[in-house]
């Protein structure tokens, strides 16, 4: 976790987070730079004597500084969106260390992925091949290429993020993978350079994942005997957090060293995709209550909701919740906590113990990952602030959003 008490005052690295929110205003997502750091070192360290490189995936939290930290600590980058490359270049990321997965690139897309010489373009479908292949012909280039492979293997996880099943929409299915590699190599417009596989997100039993691993390194082992050597295998990411008090999450180092053992015997470059184990847990979100209604049930009502945090309402996440100031005066009020948004889902949690009363700041655990990139508009409510905290120093690294900025590209047009 991010956060500690002292003295009965919850603190991020040494601030107090309660003069944050009264600097900087609520809601407000705060980061730690040395938890983001830790969790980096500690796949970095598993993977320290291999051939390797991590490409952290924008989409989880694609704050510039944020970006910019682990670009400097030698990431790469895993990309989903033009919108998603043009972060990555912002911060002076190496094309060369950014590899493109996702079912839906634009030609547009494609030019511009090929133009700035990224690593590798994962191909989830024949489709995106005819059309990259016609592309990179009309550039008068080879594109870089892995295949993404649907291995139709369960995560054990929410079905809204279990991306390797059969019916799911990404990737290829095994059957096709071959014939696939046999297309690249034949044509002067394509080379294949790897192999990839993203089978889901906050997994928490890891067997999955290694009979993803065995499938891809089979399959690296029946294209090698066709004459297609590839140079890297990409597991993707996917490794979940404990996003309650007492579960336990799994170790990184230890799955590390399992996952990588075959694909380092075979000569192969390792590239992995940790999103929410990076980051997850080094952000909370820090809310101040509005009022206490006590009324049917107990509502602590709150400045932030779902246009902040949807993951509540979405997957149902669970998200732990720790007053900034240990009252000792209070008893605790079973209560959920709900923000303004005109809409029944609009909770941040349910049926929680929590000593809390008008005024007081809350901070909401584990928000790092899939948090301020997922936020919206709706109510016309404005993006939150972010800033960092290093030991005792804070920064903004995003300002809250304004009315003014929030209409700057609309028009009214009188119809
Ligand atoms: C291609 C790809 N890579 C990486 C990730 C990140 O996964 P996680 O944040 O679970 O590590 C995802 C999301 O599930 C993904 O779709
Ligand atoms: N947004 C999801 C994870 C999606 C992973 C992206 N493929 C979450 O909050 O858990």
């Amino acid at each position: 976790m991010a956060t500690s008490y002292k003295n009965g005052n919850l603190f991020c690295e040494n601030v107090d987070v309660e003069e944050i929110a009264q600097n900087f205003g609520t809601p407000v997502y705060v980061y730690s730079k040395k938890k983001i750091l830790d969790s980096l070192f500690k796949y970095q360290r598993a993977l320290n004597s291999h051939r390797y490189l991590i490409c952290y995936p924008v989409k989880t939290n694609y704050s510039l500084s944020i970006l910019d930290l682990l670009n400097r600590h030698g990431c790469g980058f895993d990309i989903a969106s033009e919108g998603e490359l043009q972060r990555v270049l912002a911060v002076g990321g190496n094309p060369e260390q950014v590899v493109y997965s996702g079912v839906g690139k634009s030609k547009k897309e494609i030019e511009l992925s090929l133009e700035s010489k990224i690593y590798s373009i994962h191909v989830e479908s024949w489709e995106e091949l005819d059309r990259t292949e016609e592309i990179s012909r009309n550039l008068n280039c080879r594109a870089p290429l892995g295949v993404r492979v649907n291995p139709d293997i369960d995560a054990q996880t929410h079905r809204y993020v279990s991306t390797g099943i059969k019916d799911s929409k990404f990737g290829v299915p095994l059957e096709d993978v071959q014939e696939l590699y046999q297309r690249i190599k034949h044509s002067p417009y394509l080379e294949a350079k790897g192999i990839h596989c993203s089978i889901g997100s906050q997994l928490t039993e890891l067997s999955p994942l290694l009979e993803a691993r065995d499938c891809i390194v089979d399959l690296v082992d029946s294209l090698e005997i066709l004459g297609v050597k590839l140079e890297y295998v990409d597991l993707g990411g996917g490794i979940g957090i404990a996003y309650r008090q007492g579960e336990t999450e799994p170790d990184i180092s230890s799955w590390v060293q399992e996952i990588v053992k075959p694909v380092a015997a075979r000569g192969l470059r390792l590239l992995l995709e940790p999103g929410r184990s990076i980051v997850g847990h080094a952000g909370i979100l820090l809310t101040r209550v509005e009022y206490v209604k006590k009324s049917v049930k107990n509502f602590a009502v709150v400045d932030a909701a779902l246009t902040e945090l949807i993951r509540p309402a979405l997957y149902d996440g669970y998200h732990h919740i720790l007053p900034s100031h240990q009252h000792s005066n209070i008893k605790p009020l079973l209560c959920d906590v709900v923000g303004p948004v005109c809409e029944n889902t609009d909770f941040l949690a349910r049926d929680r113990w929590l000593t809390v009363q008008q005024g007081d700041v809350l901070a909401i655990l584990s928000v790092g990952a899939y948090g301020s990139v997922m936020s919206s508009n709706y109510n016309s409510r404005f993006r939150s602030a972010e800033v960092i905290v290093d030991g005792n120093q804070v920064f903004e690294i995003r300002k809250r959003e304004t009315i003014a900025e929030q209409i700057q590209n609309e028009f009214v047009v009188c119809v």
